[in-house]
């Protein structure tokens, strides 16, 4: 059977500069593609690379599409290269959609989702709260919409000044919420033994630190990890899943941060998730209601529910009518 195949690049600017350490995000480009098989049926898929996590760039994705004839068949979705995760997920996911046409589950059976982009409850997902002081005054109305885990970006202002922060927005968040601390690889290892020294001491509400170190500090990170009541969350580590699986062939055995939608082919992460029970956490890459459906799918498939998905993240948006998608075709 062959699909026609169609793309639409799609731009949307984040209501607030996301600031990390990677640095400020203002766009988020992906493209959507749509293939429509011989029953006129479409599925629809959500390609969102982060090249600075190591998926290919928005570029490179783009060539891929164009160089694809109008019709394409499963057996080329499959052999889509591993050095293009993103466009693996789309193409499948879009597939998957199609074969599960008419059957809108609800991808959280633990959870009424009324619509398939609007938040499940809140308990089941994190909060992303603005770095800086920010997170100061944003918090209580995320807790007031439901949310009762919250994620706070750090390495991106002077430390004395974080923990400075840090101490504030811990003490004053209720006692039975959680807070996430996310480096993106900006510390030193001098820096992150501040860091868990300074949760350690707040550890009934502090739940991890993601990617405390660099990619290339994966050592530091196995000792750290070791060392602290603190867990440690890998992300960047873990972007793709042949560095999944090199992480836990290495000896990682704290938390897995799985961003679905750059991770790579979903029927790979499956078989990836069912063969070593890892604890993972599953994050959004800021997509679309297309790329989160299919990645709250996977989360839905292979989470072991007891950490809330990292899908806080639509306040981050204009919140888009749902008729967005057919004023792209
Ligand atoms: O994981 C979450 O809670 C929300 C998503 C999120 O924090 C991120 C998504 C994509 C890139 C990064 O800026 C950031 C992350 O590092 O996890
Ligand atoms: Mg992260």
């Amino acid at each position: 059977m062959t699909y026609k195949f169609e793309f639409r690049p799609l731009a949307r600017k984040f209501l607030r500069s996301l600031t990390t350490s990677h640095g400020n995000w203002d766009i988020r480009e992906s493209i959507i593609i749509r293939l429509i098989d011989d029953a006129a049926r479409m599925g629809f898929g959500e390609i969102a690379p982060i090249s600075w996590f190591g998926s290919e760039t928005l570029t490179q994705a783009l060539d891929f599409c164009h160089q694809l004839p109008q019709e394409i068949t499963a057996k080329e979705i499959f052999t889509i290269p591993d050095d293009l995760p993103a466009c693996q997920f789309g193409f499948e996911s879009a597939l998957e959609e199609l074969a599960t046409k008419g059957n809108n589950q609800c991808p959280m059976p633990h959870a009424q989702c009324p619509m398939p982009n609007a938040p499940c409850p809140m308990p089941h997902y994190s909060a992303l709260l603005p770095a800086k002081q920010g997170a100061l005054n944003a918090w209580q109305n995320l807790w007031e919409e439901g949310y009762r885990t919250f994620k706070w970006k750090i390495g991106v202002d002077a430390i004395a000044q974080e923990l400075a922060i840090f101490d504030l927005l811990i003490r004053s968040l209720p006692d039975t919420a959680k807070l996430r601390l996310d480096a993106n690889g900006g510390l030193n290892y001098s820096e992150a033994q501040l860091w868990l020294e300074n949760c350690d001491k707040f550890s009934e509400k502090m739940e991890f630190i993601e990617q405390p170190l660099a990619v290339a500090e994966f050592a530091g990170m196995l000792q750290l990890s070791q060392m602290y009541k603190t867990a440690i969350a890998l992300d960047e580590s873990v972007a793709t899943i042949a560095q999944l699986k090199a992480a836990y062939q290495q000896g990682w055995r704290g938390i897995f941060v799985i961003k679905p939608a750059i991770a790579g082919s979903p029927s790979k992460l499956r078989q990836f998730c069912r063969q070593y029970n890892i604890d993972a956490v599953f994050s959004s890459v800021f997509e679309t209601a297309i790329g989160r459906k299919a990645a709250l799918q996977l989360a839905a498939e292979l989470s072991q529910h007891n950490r809330a998905l990292g899908f806080g993240t639509n306040h981050w948006f204009e919140q888009q009518e749902d008729t967005w998608l057919e004023s792209l075709w």
